[in-house]
Parts: C-alpha cells; structure tokens; sequence
C-alpha cells in the first residue's frame, strides 16, 4: 500500500472528528479543507478565533459555515492543546492533531494524566514514508518523543509501529533495529540492545512482528547490501519498520527522507487512548492529510 492507499482506507471508514491544537496555520487548514474534500473526517479548531477565521475567509472560503468544521476560540497555545485535548479524552473527538504549536507543549499536556489520554503504555512517534522508487512503505520509529529509550521503552515502541503498520495492511511487519555495525559490540549501546530486542521477539514477548537486529541502515533495507555483507535473515534488506536508537538518528532520518529523497510522510503517536497526529511544523498540507488518514486508519 503507497500514502494514498491509506487515504482510501481511512474513507471506507466511519467518519472521524478530529480536534486540532492551534489551528491557526496555512498548511494545517490546507489539510483540513483536503480531508473535508474526502470526506475524511469533521473537525473542531481550537486557537485563535480572528486568526482561523481570517485564514480561512482568505484561503479557504469553502469551509465557511461547513457542517464539518467548528472553530472554537482559544485565548493561547496552552489553551488550544488543553482544550483539544479534552475533547478527545472526553470521547467527543476520536483523533487529535497537532497545529502550529510546539511539539513539547502539545505533548505534555497530553501526558497530564488527569486529561485521560494516557494508557499506560509508552507512547511513541511512527512515521510512515513514501519514498520515490522504494517498493513500499518504509516506517521510522522514533523521530519525536522518546529521547534515548531503554530496551523495555524499545519494546513498547516496536509495539506500537507494529500496531501502525498492521493498520496500513502489513500482516506481520519485519523490525530492523538499527545500529552502526551489523554485529555486538559490548561498547555501542544500540548493538546490545538490538540483540535484547531480537532475542525477545524470537522468545515471544514481543508478537505480531519478526524483529532482527543489530543492522546497519544499508543492510536492513537493501537485499543486495545485506548479500554483499553475508547477513540473511527474514528481515535483513527487507525491513517494514526501522526502530532508530535515539531520537536524533529518528528525527534526522525523518527530515532527511523528505528533504533529499523527497518523500512523503504520514506520521502519528501512537500507545495513547486515541492517535495523535504529530507532523513537524514545516510539513506539506499534502503530509499532514497522509498523517490524518494515517491516524484515522489506526482509530480503529
Ligand atoms: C518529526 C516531527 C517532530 C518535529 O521535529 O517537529 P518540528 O519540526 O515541528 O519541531
């Protein structure tokens, strides 16, 4: 399955409501008017009233009195992501999005357990790329939220990229666990806990997936390199999901992927009650619409 595919399967779904934190943001309100367009989903903007209302008026006058769309007024940022994420910890949203607010911000109040988002589950970023002549869908996981995770934290995060991938179609995904080198090495942390991770998917603790790992990025994604270096096993030059060992090899990898291979991307949380659409700031309106058929897809 590309990007669009998973747009197709999110409208064969039941219509979701999505709450956006600060929706006051052109390429936010471009995917707004898209997905209104798919007939994806319905939506309440929380942020500044003048300034959705303007955007809007000025770019998007087809949104003006949509059954769709409710703009609700929020005095600040923090306003926004509270009020947001209310409405989807109340059940009145089934995803929320993040607008043109700070990553962190949106996070924490997230992460407030009195907003009841949290699960008690490790929640992670996965992203999901369209790469120009790759065969398929290539997910990361983590370019935005756990910093330098340990190998139980590992864990959780392959669950949850497994749990995405299953959404888009991806029966029993392959996890590449990325490190360096293709072998142990006692003093590179991410070897050691490749092979921690490796052992508990052979062991059962980690199901629904293969996992393999330590492998260098080469080897985990391309069948001849993996040759070339003698390393065969089911997921080596095959990966689904690449697990990255700290977030600036995810969030470098991630930017890296649109900005020199100019790929596209849908990209979620996942492990809360309700997917949470986290794209960067300076990501396409056609991004952020892949991102929301994403979350919708996994809603269910
Ligand atoms: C990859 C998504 C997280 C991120 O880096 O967001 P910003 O670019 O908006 O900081």
């Amino acid at each position: 399955m590309n990007l669009d595919g998973v747009i197709k399967k999110a409208t064969q779904q039941n219509k979701a409501k999505v709450a956006i934190a600060a929706a006051e943001d052109y390429e936010v309100l471009e995917a707004v008017s898209l997905a209104v367009e798919h007939r994806l989903a319905s939506f309440l903007l929380y942020g500044s009233e003048k300034g959705i209302y303007e955007l809007i008026d000025r770019n998007f006058p087809q949104l003006i009195g949509h059954e769709d769309i409710a703009i609700i007024h929020a005095e600040s940022n923090d306003e926004a992501a509270k009020l947001a994420v209310l409405a989807v910890g109340s059940g009145n949203a089934h995803v929320l999005m993040k607008g043109n607010i700070p990553t962190a911000k949106l996070l924490k109040t997230v992460l407030k357990k009195e907003y009841g988002l949290r699960t008690g589950k490790v929640l992670s970023h996965v992203a999901a790329f369209e790469v120009p002549a790759f065969d398929r869908l290539i997910f990361v996981s983590d370019a935005a939220m756990n910093i330098e995770p340990d190998v139980e934290q590992k864990a959780h995060i392959i669950n949850n990229s497994v749990q995405i991938a299953r959404a888009t179609g991806i029966e029993l995904p392959k996890v590449a666990v990325l490190a360096a080198v293709e072998v142990i090495n006692p003093t590179m942390k991410a070897t050691l806990d490749a092979a921690a991770l490796t052992q508990m998917n052979n062991r059962g603790q980690i199901k629904n997936c293969l996992v393999d790992g330590p492998l260098a990025l080469d080897n985990a994604i391309s069948l001849e390199a993996a040759e070339h270096k003698g390393i065969h096993s089911e997921v080596a030059g095959q990966a689904d999901i690449l697990l990255v060992p700290t977030i600036e090899t995810g969030n470098s990898l991630y930017k890296s992927l649109i900005y020199f291979a100019k790929a596209k991307v849908a990209a979620v949380i996942a492990g809360a009650k309700v997917p949470i659409v986290l794209t960067s700031r300076a990501d396409s309106a056609e991004n952020k619409l892949y991102s929301l058929a994403l979350a919708i897809c996994s809603s269910n």
